[in-house]
This record gives structure tokens, C-alpha cells and sequence, in this order.
């Protein structure tokens, strides 16, 4: 046995199913997970000393590379002044204007310290200001395991056959109405019939937990109209199109604006955060100023708020999305002409540095239904013929993938070599 085959045995013994978040487990795709011992750069190495050119990156925040210099130069610095202090920082101030700065839509933000709690305190937030009970979501979305966000979900609840979860209440389960992604006619019906009901629609701008689906032109802007014309509140999920798609997110880059954002992943440098904003008069409504409650004993810890303004300087530099983006073009592409030449259906589909791989002949994904009736078994094959030659991808077809900007030309050239054997070998 390898040492990772041997610590995944002797981790099931002590943690549910050998991990502490169900998609490392492999069992969408087969086999044991790779244990990680170290990461630099593109690269992570697993615990048998291979090194592996990585296109998970934590699933999404490192956006510049595995152990930054520079921020874990910050984070050694901050320290040994102390690791939490359950009072506020002047840290805390410089990372919510630095977000409203660079996302226009969020006047004032709150930091929690994962996604889930972002997501879940929007929720109630959205449920406190409207006074309204029912939420909208889609089919495949999955926005953290908060109780009414694990109905329909997409990523690890997925794979594993329980996207609605046992342990959420019906009760609580029948406020959630989920529509399919992308479809707009089903989203105006069902607020022509329910809308005075409904308190908010959380979305993913771009999919990421179904695969990679970009919104139809329209969905957005249809979700944003149905929302004013109802008096819901309309959430932005970008905890991983933040920072990924571009600086200011999916919604700088399809130009619609929500009432509440939820980020996190990048915003916290590879530490655990979580954040969510927006207008003055939604966010007001949090307690101590309103009565909605949300509290966080490490909520804008100093070390994560460290790490995330290091990694907010990084990435506002020149070019950083126009190098991100022409690096995932380019691997795209190259995977492209890899699949063509051995004759396999295969498309690909992407947003700034965020990408997805379907085997498939349609010639493109809009839909959850059509990510279902890809060649998964193909993808798995694939998956793991990459995995042997040393590239990490994500471990389920129905995952997104990430580039960072420490990939070189030579890591992509390496990748898409490889492709060209495994893609022959399938
Ligand atoms: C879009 C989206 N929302 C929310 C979450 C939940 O974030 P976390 O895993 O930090 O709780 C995730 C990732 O897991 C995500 O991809
Ligand atoms: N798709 C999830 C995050 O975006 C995967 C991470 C996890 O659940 O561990």
C-alpha cells in the first residue's frame, strides 16, 4: 500500500469515511484520496513524495499559488502578535472597505469564518428584513450545508445521492422551492404565483458545483427583475466566483447587482473566511443594530483578515485576471485539441480562471440536466489516468476547475502532453 492508501485506512478509524469534507473522500470518482504533505506554487505533494501540478487549488482560493510568499510572509509577521482576540481590529475596518471598494454592491459587509455561515446568515438575514419564509434556489446550486440551502444541492450532496439531506426538517425543506438553473420562463412563473411568499433567491452567478455553467444571457437580469418586482432579495453566492471570475466577481462581469453577496474561499488567503454584504438598509437589520442575529466567536479573526488583505494586494495588481484568464484559455484549449485528435467527445467551458470538462457531443452546457447525461464513467477514467502522471483534478465530474497564476507555461505544456496520453488511453 501506498502511505496515502495507508493513512486513508487508518484514517477511517477516527473520522467519518477517513475525511473532513465528503468530496475528498473519491468516491465520485473511485479510489483512495491523495494525502497532502506539502504545497508550493502549482504544485501540491502527496504523502509518497509525488508531486502533482494542481488544478483544485483548495477548491478555488489559491488564486496566486500555494503558499504565497508574501502571505505567509504576512501571516508569520501577524503571529506573534497574537492569533485571536474576540474583540474588533483595525483589520477588520481596512477588509470591509476594501471589499465594498471592489464590490460597489455591498455598502457595508459582516466576516464570518467559512462560506456556509455567510450563506446561512444571508438567508436569515433575507427572511428577518422581508419577513417572508420561502428562499429560491436551483437544482445542482450548493452554497455550503446550512439546513435550507442542503435541498436539490449540487457537489459533494450530489455525488453521494443526497442532495436533499436527511436530518433537514420537512418542515423546514418546504420553504426552500428549487428551479432549474438557467431557466427563466419557470423562474418568472413561479414568481407571478409565489412571489409576494418568497424572501430571497440565493444563486451561484456562475455554477460551479455542477460542473462549470456559465448564466444564459438574460437569467441574470431575470432574476434581478422578478426580485424588484416582488420585493425579494436578491443573493449573489460568489464564495467561489469571487475574486475567480474577475476582481469584482460574476457580477462585475455580467453587469447585474445584487442586494446581498456572499464570499468567500479567496477573501481569506487559504485561511478559513466567509463574508457577506451588501445594501445599507438590508445589512442594518443585523443585530447589534437590528434584531437579526449573527455572531462568530472567530469572525474577522486577525491572521485570516492578514492573510485575505495579502492576497487582496496580490490580485488587484495589473493584469493578474488578463494573466488568469489567458492561462485557463489556454489550457482549455489545449485540452481541446488533445480530446479532438484522439476522437472523443469532449467540450470545455470557462469564466476568467474557473473552467469545467464534459465528455459529451453537445457543444455546450446550460443546464443541470445536461450535466447529468455527460459520460461520467469517462470522466472518471480520464480523471484518474491524469492523476497517475501526477495532475490533480478535481475528484468528481461535477466539480469546476481553477488555475492559478503561479502555473507556468511549462506546468500547462505538462498537463496538456499528458492529456494527449490519457485522452489516447480512454
Ligand atoms: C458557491 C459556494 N457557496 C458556499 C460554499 C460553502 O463554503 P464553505 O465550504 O467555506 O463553507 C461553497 C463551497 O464549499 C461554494 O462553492
Ligand atoms: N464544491 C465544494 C466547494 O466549492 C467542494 C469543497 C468541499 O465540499 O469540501
Amino acid at each position: 500500500m501506498t502511505r496515502s492508501e495507508t493513512l486513508f485506512e487508518q484514517a477511517k478509524h477516527s473520522i467519518p469515511g477517513g475525511v473532513n469534507s465528503p468530496v475528498r473522500a473519491f468516491r465520485s470518482v473511485g479510489g483512495f484520496p491523495r494525502f497532502i504533505a506539502r504545497a508550493q506554487g502549482a504544485y501540491m505533494w502527496d504523502a509518497d513524495g509525488n508531486r502533482l501540478i494542481d488544478y483544485v487549488g483548495s477548491w478555488g482560493p489559491m488564486v496566486a499559488g500555494h503558499a504565497h510568499p508574501e502571505v505567509v510572509a504576512a501571516v508569520q509577521a501577524a503571529a506573534v502578535d497574537g492569533l485571536s482576540y474576540g474583540a474588533p481590529t483595525e483589520l477588520e475596518i481596512t477588509m470591509a472597505e476594501r471589499i465594498c471598494a471592489i464590490m460597489p454592491s455591498i455598502e457595508m459587509v459582516r466576516m464570518t469564518s467559512s462560506g456556509t455561515e455567510a450563506t446561512m446568515s444571508a438567508i436569515r438575514l433575507a427572511r428577518g428584513f422581508t419577513g417572508r419564509n420561502f428562499l429560491v434556489k436551483f437544482e445542482g446550486g450548493y452554497h455550503g450545508h446550512g439546513d435550507s440551502l442542503l435541498v436539490k444541492a449540487g457537489s459533494g450532496a450530489l455525488t453521494f445521492g443526497q442532495p436533499s439531506s436527511p436530518g433537514v426538517p420537512a418542515e423546514l425543506a418546504q420553504y426552500t422551492l428549487t428551479l432549474d438553473y438557467n431557466n427563466s420562463t419557470q423562474v418568472r412563473e413561479v414568481f407571478a404565483a409565489r412571489g409576494h411568499e418568497i424572501a430571497c433567491i440565493i444563486v451561484e452567478p456562475v455554477s460551479g458545483n455542477m460542473n462549470c455553467i456559465p448564466p444564459l444571457d438574460g437569467f441574470l437580469e431575470t432574476l434581478r427583475e422578478v426580485c424588484d418586482q416582488s420585493g425579494a432579495v436578491l443573493i449573489f453566492d460568489e464564495v467561489m466566483t469571487g475574486f475567480r471570475v474577475a476582481l469584482g466577481g460574476a457580477q462585475q462581469v455580467y453587469g447585474v447587482k445584487p442586494d446581498i453577496t456572499t464570499l468567500g474561499k479567496i477573501i481569506g488567503g487559504g485561511m478559513p473566511v466567509g463574508a457577506f454584504g451588501g445594501r445599507r438598509d438590508i445589512m442594518e437589520h443585523l443585530s447589534p443594530l437590528g434584531a437579526v442575529y449573527q455572531a462568530g466567536t472567530l469572525s474577522g479573526n486577525p491572521i485570516a483578515m492578514t492573510a485575505g488583505l495579502k492576497m487582496l494586494d496580490i490580485i488587484a495588481r495589473d493584469d493578474f485576471y488578463a494573466e488568469l484568464t489567458s492561462k485557463t484559455t489556454y489550457l482549455l484549449e489545449g485540452l481541446q485539441q488533445a480530446a479532438d485528435a484522439a476522437g472523443l467527445p469532449f467540450i470545455t467551458q470557462q469564466v476568467g480562471g474557473m473552467f469545467g470538462l464534459f465528455f459529451t457531443t453537445e457543444s455546450r452546457i446550460d443546464t443541470y440536466a445536461q450535466v447529468t447525461q455527460c459520460n461520467i464513467q469517462q470522466f472518471n477514467r480520464f480523471f484518474h489516468g491524469m492523476l497517475d502522471r501526477g495532475v490533480y483534478l478535481a475528484p468528481s465530474a461535477y466539480e469546476a476547475g481553477f488555475v492559478s497564476n503561479a502555473h507556468t507555461q511549462a506546468d500547462l505544456d505538462e498537463t496538456i502532453a499528458i492529456a494527449k496520453d490519457v485522452f489516447a488511453s480512454l
